[in-house]
């Protein structure tokens, strides 16, 4: 098996006149957990959809272990496991006899079939309900019979869109446990709009915006590029402005009560241990010191607001860090 499990070339796709994913190009990894990051209407579902061969690009190529999705259909959605927005299921039916029926759609040998529906019912939770009739059930339970479908055939790349959608927070919890797990034998690529789904099951982010791939990075460094360079800090008895926009390493001193600053610095010259020394010192009797601390949230509004504004961020850069950051 191939180290990468999925390869997107230069993808675009139209509606009408409208041109809704341009020149897409991404790669996953085998055991990697992909976060496609995007407001709504940003092109994910499309994009996902061209991924599995449900939706033709326009132009590129997509190239699943090996296999030209384009020239060798059958071989390359073999490979492929996909749970769409809206699960597709056959509702009257119960779990057992939908996943024979998905089993048998995607080609599990009959000598296989039981093996193949307890650990998909195994790894997904179901075991309880595998008699029940899927609309009885609630929607958490419904979303993994979804994913169980898309798990069956043991896939090398799953694709989920928006896969907690909908669920309240415990079921949330068990997908994204389900999710991390699928992540240590496949490869996954799920889309998402919410950043603490990024945060806690991705390794990686591709932030799509207005149908172009904008940022990618892993998540612990797209939060690293949001960590604010800066503190605030409460003092009783504070020195005049002047005094703590000269201390060395501050770069911009903002009052927010007479007692209450907010000190920003730059990222490679963090002035705070020269702060507190000083405030003992001199007396400005320190109440409070607080590192400022930005939401992944704050982080994605920036690179997307960059993008609008054709400011591309490249956070190994220090002065545009900075830079977004004020
Ligand atoms: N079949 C279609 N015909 C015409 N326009 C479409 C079609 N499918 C999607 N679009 C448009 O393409 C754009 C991207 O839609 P898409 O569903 O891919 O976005 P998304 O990022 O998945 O959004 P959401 O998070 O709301 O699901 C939207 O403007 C949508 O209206």
């Amino acid at each position: 098996m191939p180290q990468i499990t999925l390869r997107a070339r230069n993808l675009t796709r139209c509606f009408g006149k409208q041109q809704i994913i341009h020149d897409l190009s991404l790669e996953l990894k085998r055991g990697e957990v992909l976060g496609l990051l995007g407001h709504n209407g940003a092109g994910k579902s499309t994009t996902l959809q061209m991924l599995t061969g449900c939706l033709l690009p326009g132009s590129g190529e997509i190239d699943i272990c090996g296999f030209d999705l384009r020239k060798t259909p059958v071989q390359a959605k073999a490979h492929i496991g996909y749970l769409p927005e809206t699960p597709p299921l056959y509702r009257e039916l119960c779990v057992e006899d939908f996943l024979t029926f998905a089993a048998r759609l995607r080609g599990v040998k009959t000598a296989d079939l039981t093996l193949a529906l307890s650990q998909a019912c195994l790894r997904c939770g179901l075991e309880s309900v595998r008699k029940k009739i899927i609309s009885t059930l609630s929607k958490g339970y419904q979303q993994r019979v979804g994913i169980a479908q898309a798990i069956i055939h043991s896939p090398a790349v799953i694709v989920l869109d928006e896969p907690t959608v909908g669920l309240d927070p415990s079921q949330i919890r068990d997908i994204r446990n389900l999710i991390r797990e699928l992540g240590n034998t496949s490869s996954v690529i799920l889309s998402t709009h919410l950043l603490g789904e990024v945060e806690s099951v991705c390794d990686r982010v591709e932030i799509l915006h207005h149908g172009r791939l904008i940022y990618s990075d892993s998540s612990r460094q797209m939060q690293e590029y949001g960590q604010a360079t800066g503190f605030i800090i409460t003092l009783r008895q504070p020195p005049v402005l002047s005094e703590l926009s000269a201390i060395p390493g501050i770069t911009s001193v903002e009052p927010l009560t007479d007692n209450q600053f907010r000190i920003l610095h730059a990222p490679e010259d963090n002035p705070t241990s020269l702060v507190l020394s000083l405030a003992a010192s001199h007396g400005w009797q320190l109440e409070q010191l607080t590192p400022l601390h930005e939401t992944l949230e704050d982080v994605f509004v920036k690179i997307t607001r960059n993008e609008t504004t054709d400011a591309t961020p490249t956070p190994s850069t220090s002065t545009e860090r900075t830079e977004a950051i004020i």
